[in-house]
């Protein structure tokens, strides 16, 4: 639950993982998912046994159905026998979230709650039951988060002798994040938005760090690592789960950490509470910005993210207007056919930027950076000395003039943002349109279940998306009726003054 790269929060549940180990990643071509079903017993070393276990592939306990209480109790008993101190709050089943921590007494605004040692927290540095297996990671330099992703299907493969196999029996066994989703699934219901490309982006990474792992670690030392473990398809859900729960901890220097029980918080927009480690109590705490009577759920934040970083990292889409933070990345380009094409592509190259840029629209407005961009698109060969300007304030590039301003293009500026506005805001009435009547093309009553299910997020989705295009539309529109109305006063005035003179 850490944050996203563009803004910077206090905590959150999730990641920028891929912005900072791109280094981990290697561009094959997408392998086919095996899967860990087939029975086969696999020779792993654990800690100091001198005959290795033997690990029963099929018995493995990849989490349990989020739906249910099933292993719920047997967590919380367990996090109490180690050193977890009495809560507030137990695991129950909610309305939003599916399972969720529900108030067992009266909570006040202000009070610290959790206080989940860090004996209970799972980060890079903790200790693998399998030793052998954490030290070859070590020793190939592997980062935080794909050493997380192997270190908990390694628990999760050693089962009871695991510390944490109450803890991995009480995880989701699909957790609902996009990564779950089909290519098919991207395509068909998020054609539309934006988080469609961020998803299979994600989706790549994920396979491309598999894959890498596998190429350089796991085939060197199968007996570690064999294939019936450590397969795409167990690192899908390994990778699903640092989505959806990863935390990062400002006050241990930004480290990463999976912390059982706070990890059953669920998130709302309306709570300005995160995470944190407190150095006065020695815990992972939270300190609640509302109160709770017995009952209630209680919520933290994921942090400030949009409803299509939220569907992308954890599987779900706030109600419409309920968040403040939600915001639509709208796309813009270069226009092939401009005289200087090739001169503009270049300084905003120089600058980090390409051809086509994606930038954040919120019911408030949009970032300055979008205009600048504008005016880079529309201007014509007459500015070519003003190019870099643009481009410069188009990127987010420290030490950039950013509100630059050019009236004498600002029509053309904003009639360009209206348009490409416009054309998305088709997309999602189309897609809108047609979900209606939408063949979910299903042959089972489960697929049909899960069909709907994808259907009725992207819809959520392309609503929100399209609230936020209208709003932007409705202000473009205004702001360009006052232009055009400001430039026929003048006309007037001068033809005024033309007559006069006549
Ligand atoms: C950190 S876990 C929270 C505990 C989780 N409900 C469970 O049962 O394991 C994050 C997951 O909880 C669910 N969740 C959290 N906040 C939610 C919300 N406001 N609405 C719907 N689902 C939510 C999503 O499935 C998300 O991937």
């Amino acid at each position: 639950m850490a944050e996203s790269s563009t803004i910077v929060f206090q905590t959150s549940l999730l990641p920028s993982f891929f912005s900072q180990n791109r280094h981990l990643q290697s561009l094959k071509p997408f392998r086919t998912i095996k899967t860990h079903n087939t029975f086969s017993q696999i020779r792993c070393s654990i800690s100091t046994a001198e005959t290795p276990n033997v690990v029963d592939v099929d018995k493995i306990r990849w989490g349990c159905e989020a739906d249910t209480l099933e292993n719920a109790e047997a967590l919380q008993k367990w996090l109490s026998g180690s050193g977890l101190p009495p809560q507030k709050m137990n695991i129950e089943k909610v309305d939003v979230g599916e399972r969720g921590l529900v108030a067992n007494n009266n909570i006040r605004k202000g009070e610290k709650l959790l206080f989940v040692p860090p004996s209970l927290v799972i980060t890079a540095d903790s200790e693998w039951g399998c030793p052998e297996a954490g030290a070859v990671l070590k020793r190939n330099s592997v980062p935080d988060w794909p050493l997380l992703a192997t270190y908990l299907i390694s628990e999760a493969s050693l089962m009871n002798s695991s510390r944490w196999s109450s803890y991995i029996s009480a995880l989701p066994r699909q957790p609902y994040s996009l990564l779950y989703w089909t290519r098919s699934e991207l395509d068909r219901y998020l054609e539309a938005s934006q988080i469609r490309e961020r998803a299979i982006e994600r989706s790549n990474d994920v396979i491309g760090t598999y894959n890498d792992l596998k190429l350089r670690i796991f085939s060197k030392h199968p007996d570690l690592f064999p294939e019936e473990v450590f397969n795409m398809e167990t690192f899908r859900w390994s990778f699903g789960i640092l989505f959806s729960r990863l935390v990062r901890l400002p006050s241990m220097d930004g480290r990463v950490a999976l912390v059982p029980w706070a990890d059953m918080l669920n998130h709302s927009c309306e709570v300005d509470t995160y995470l944190d480690y407190d150095k006065s109590s020695e815990g992972i705490v939270f300190t609640t910005d509302r109160s709770y009577q017995p009952g209630e759920q209680v919520f933290i934040s994921y942090g400030k993210k949009s409803n299509g970083e939220l569907l992308l990292s954890y599987g779900f889409v706030p109600k419409e207007g309920t968040n403040p933070s939600d915001s639509v990345e709208l796309s813009l380009s270069l226009k092939k056919s401009d005289k200087c094409y090739k001169e503009k592509l270049e300084v905003l190259k120089k600058y980090g930027l390409s051809g086509s840029n994606c930038f954040p629209l919120q019911v408030t407005g949009w970032p300055v950076e979008m205009m600048a961009y504008a005016y880079l698109v529309v201007s014509p060969p007459s500015m070519l000395k003003q190019f870099d300007e643009m481009a410069a304030a188009a990127s987010n590039k420290a030490g950039a003039r950013k509100n630059i301003r050019y009236p004498e293009i600002d029509e053309q500026a904003l009639q360009f943002i209206l348009d490409c506005c416009e054309a998305s805001i088709a997309k999602y009435s189309k897609f809108l349109q047609a979900s209606g009547s939408m063949d979910l093309d299903v042959t089972s009553p489960k697929q049909l279940n899960r069909r709907l299910f994808l259907k009725q997020l992207a819809v959520d989705l392309c609503n929100s998306e399209r609230r936020i295009l209208y709003r932007a539309q409705y202000i473009l529109r205004r702001q360009l009726r006052d232009i055009r109305a400001g430039e026929l006063k003048a006309l007037r005035i001068f033809d005024g003054l033309r007559n006069l003179f006549k």
